[in-house]
């Protein structure tokens, strides 16, 4: 039997031990728990003291993620090395929040001087836009930027800027369009006008349908609008790594910023696609999102793994995947600017780790990523955290708050931290039968109605959750705490044995679409409809 194996094994031994052990009462026993398992990492607070865990359950996860070579694969991506091999590519996210100073090698060749160099055309041409002495077509001040793009180049900036809201000062508003829906490029234009309007076109490959026929939207408006070419173009700047299908488009290299093909769409918000964070909240504010991640980047480096955030929170999940057979994860920020948190989540999880397929070839033994979702918490309160309580499946929970909030009302963050406290309580201790027991004796209800209310209102408790805590929502946590994710999301690709890089299965749906788009574009069929597709076709 491997070393792996053998982990494993010891692991589901364990989960049966522990199955019959309530949280509460390891709580109980041991008054270091929450001192134990907790812990700082820059501006980062974690509480993992509310999972089904001991000491030796956590050795256990964590010699499981050195016998993967989740060391080594770490390394292997800080060094620039072509992990990323069905697509032939290094992955260097980390490179792009490096240190001016560090050198990344990538084939050869020193990254960071480029990413440097990218960095400072952002900076000019983010702090004219704000001075305005960069203006639109008829001299007009730039006051809304729309991006458009989809996927990565949409839920970082969206969910990013957003969080960063009270760092806007007088930045432009922002606006941002990826669904191919006309309808959200329609609204959205309504409360535009071209004048003041920059149109940031964001696209890794340049090719993506749905983002090139919103920007075919967008510049046929400012056509209308200004009826000059040279002058619609004033108003649109391409993000993009491929610099060709952006020149072929028009764009002058002056108004192309550029990354490159080692930055993964979801993991691209650090380099030039987060242009339109750094307009609406200036450059110093985007450098310090940087500098948090880079914190995260050196603790993850560093740290041992058993006093390492993101694989701590890698092996709990796996731990909850694997062993306990838990097949989703909830992110439930208690934080309204954290309100795009779980859709960006899902793409940076789901999109890496949705694999069935190792990296070899061969099919995965095991269950590989889990379906994230959530929403931000007291919503979420009101709807669905009754199956977390009550619901048949174990569904493990981030829990995330800031301790101050940035609005002067005091009283109501205090309700809302109150509300973020009591959850991660509520699913750990439950109610117990004898606290339930005196709450319904104190009613005025007859016995036979006790009894049956007995049964409905229980609450079992023991359902794992990490809360994540920060002083405030500042741009440095943010950096960190996303870091933080991309990190854990990497772990646990390397423990299943799978390329967390590509993401292949999103293309058959493209292909098909493109075939489907031709026929309906073609007219009618003949004949009784066989399928979906002529259906539609002979329907309209
Ligand atoms: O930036 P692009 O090339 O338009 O791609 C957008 C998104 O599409 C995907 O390739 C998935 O279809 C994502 O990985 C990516 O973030």
């Amino acid at each position: 039997m491997t070393d792996l194996q053998s982990l494993w094994q010891r692991l589901q031994q364990k989960q049966q031990a522990l199955n019959g052990v309530h949280m509460r009462d390891q709580y109980a026993a041991d008054p270091t728990r929450f001192a134990r398992y907790s812990l700082q990492a820059g501006e980062l607070f974690l509480d993992y003291s509310k999972n089904r865990i001991d000491d030796e359950t956590l050795a256990l996860l964590c010699q499981l993620a050195e016998a993967s070579g989740v060391a080594e694969k770490r390394d292997a991506m800080f060094a620039g090395e072509e992990i990323n091999h069905t697509e032939g590519r290094a992955v260097l996210h980390t490179a792009l929040r490096a240190a001016p100073d560090a050198c990344v090698e990538c084939e050869g060749n020193n990254v960071i001087p480029q990413v440097q160099a990218e960095l400072q055309r952002l900076e000019h041409f983010v702090t004219a836009v704000r001075a305005g002495s960069i203006r639109g077509a008829t001299g007009e001040l730039i006051t809304d930027v729309v991006n458009i793009g989809i996927g990565g180049s949409d839920l970082g900036p969206a969910m990013v800027s957003e969080a960063l809201r009270p760092y806007r000062g007088n930045g432009p508003n922002l606006h941002f369009v990826s669904n191919v829906d006309p309808v959200q490029m329609s609204d959205t234009l309504a409360e535009l006008k071209p004048q003041n309007t920059l149109f940031i076109i964001v696209s890794k490959t340049f090719a993506t349908q749905e983002t090139m026929a919103n920007a075919a939207l967008a510049q046929d408006w400012l056509l209308v609008a200004f009826g000059s070419r040279d002058q619609m173009l004033q108003h649109c700047v391409a993000v993009t790594s491929n610099a060709q299908a952006a020149g072929d488009h028009g764009f002058a290299q002056d108004r192309t910023f550029l990354f490159w093909d080692w930055v993964g769409g979801r993991y691209s918000l650090w380099s030039s696609v987060g242009l339109s964070i750094a307009l609406s909240v200036g450059m110093g504010n985007f450098r310090k999102l940087l500098e948090g991640a880079r914190e995260m980047d050196e603790h993850f480096r560093s740290a041992p793994f058993s006093h390492n955030m993101p694989v701590l929170l890698a092996v709990l999940g796996v731990w909850y995947r694997n062993v306990w057979g838990a097949g989703t994860h909830a992110v439930l920020p208690y934080s309204q600017r954290l309100s795009r948190l779980p859709a960006y989540l899902q793409q940076l999880d789901m999109e890496s780790n949705g694999k069935c397929v190792k990296m070899d070839g061969s099919a995965v033994e095991s269950a590989t990523g889990p379906v994230i979702w959530g929403e931000p918490g007291t919503n979420g309160q009101h709807a669905f955290y009754q199956l977390l309580h009550q619901g048949t499946d174990m569904v493990p929970c981030d829990i995330l708050f800031a301790l101050e909030g940035d609005t002067a009302h005091v009283a109501e963050h205090r309700m809302l931290l109150a509300n973020a406290i009591a959850q991660g309580e509520a699913l750990m201790c439950g109610k117990t039968d004898e606290q339930l027991q005196a709450e319904l004796a104190a009613s005025s209800l007859e016995s036979e109605s006790l009894e049956l209310l007995q049964a409905h209102r229980r609450f079992p408790g023991n359902k794992p959750s990490n809360a994540l805590v920060f002083q405030s929502l500042s741009p440095k946590a943010l950096g960190s705490l996303i870091a933080l994710y991309e990190h854990k999301v990497f772990c646990q690709g390397v423990i299943w044995g799978i390329n967390s890089f590509d993401q292949w299965g999103v293309e058959l749906g493209k292909q098909l679409a493109k075939g489907v788009l031709e026929k309906l574009n073609e007219g009618a069929v003949v004949g009784e409809p066989a399928s979906l597709q002529d259906w539609v076709l002979s329907a309209r």
